[in-house]
């Protein structure tokens, strides 16, 4: 018993990104869980009004779960560059306008090291950041963030993943989290005493969640 009410067998994926959304996927799949995006059930995007990370994530996991009457389980990530004292941040999303464009969003980043002076890798320190909020439509909340540490490179590397990921290295690998495979990026593996390890911020904070919800990591 985890103390949190049943979580399945419908989870809501409380996203309207589908980069967030084909990583959620995966990181489910190992669970008995049959999920529904918010853009599936029509639900609207809602207004992310809060300061914090965890604020925005429980803002939109409450909104999923009172519109389905399902359980939801929603993202609010960025990414923050330490010259830029924490920018782009919560306004990660924000920075690439309402066209989404992410290539014009990475070049902002990199001008704005560049007026800095900021060339050397230790000036362009950087973290992805994902706040999880997993929300019940009775009101419980379960919430965790997670982040990975790197630095900004310029020219973007690679074309996979999603966002920001051709600009990110992390500490410790040579490519890009555009380089890397989904599985690289975000896999979660689980030990025999069903603790979570993962390389992304979002794999990180998705591990920990999971292993609050079932200890001893996913049934087999
Ligand atoms: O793994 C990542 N790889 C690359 N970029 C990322 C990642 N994780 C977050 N990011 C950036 C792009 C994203 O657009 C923004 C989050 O903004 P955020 O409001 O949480 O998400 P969103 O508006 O794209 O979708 P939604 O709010 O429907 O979940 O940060
Ligand atoms: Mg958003």
């Amino acid at each position: 018993m985890t103390g949190f009410p049943p979580l399945g067998p419908r989870l809501v994926v409380a996203t309207h990104n589908a980069g967030k959304l084909r990583e959620f996927r995966e990181l489910l799949a190992p669970f008995p869980l049959e999920l529904v995006s918010a853009g599936e059930l029509g639900l609207p995007e809602p207004e992310e009004t809060g300061t914090t990370y965890a604020e925005n994530a429980q803002i939109k996991a409450d909104a999923a779960a009172a519109a389905s009457g399902l359980p939801a389980l929603s993202d609010d990530s960025g990414l923050a560059v330490q010259a830029l004292w924490g920018a782009p941040g919560i306004f990660s999303a924000r920075w690439a306008g309402p066209d989404k464009d992410f290539p014009a969003a990475m070049r902002r980043v990199e001008e704005d090291l560049q007026d800095r002076g900021a060339v050397a890798p230790a000036d362009r320190r950087a973290a992805f950041v994902a706040a999880l909020c997993l929300a019940w439509p009775a009101g419980e909340t379960l919430a965790i963030e997670g982040s990975v540490a790197g630095v900004i490179v310029w020219p973007p590397r690679g074309s996979l993943g999603f966002g920001y990921d051709p600009i990110f290295l992390p500490d410790g690998h040579h490519r890009t989290f555009g380089e890397m495979t989904a599985d690289e990026k975000h896999g979660v593996s689980w030990d025999a005493q069903g603790r979570a390890d993962g390389l992304s911020h979002r794999a990180r904070a998705f591990g920990e969640l999971m292993a609050a919800l079932f200890p001893g990591g996913p049934p087999r």
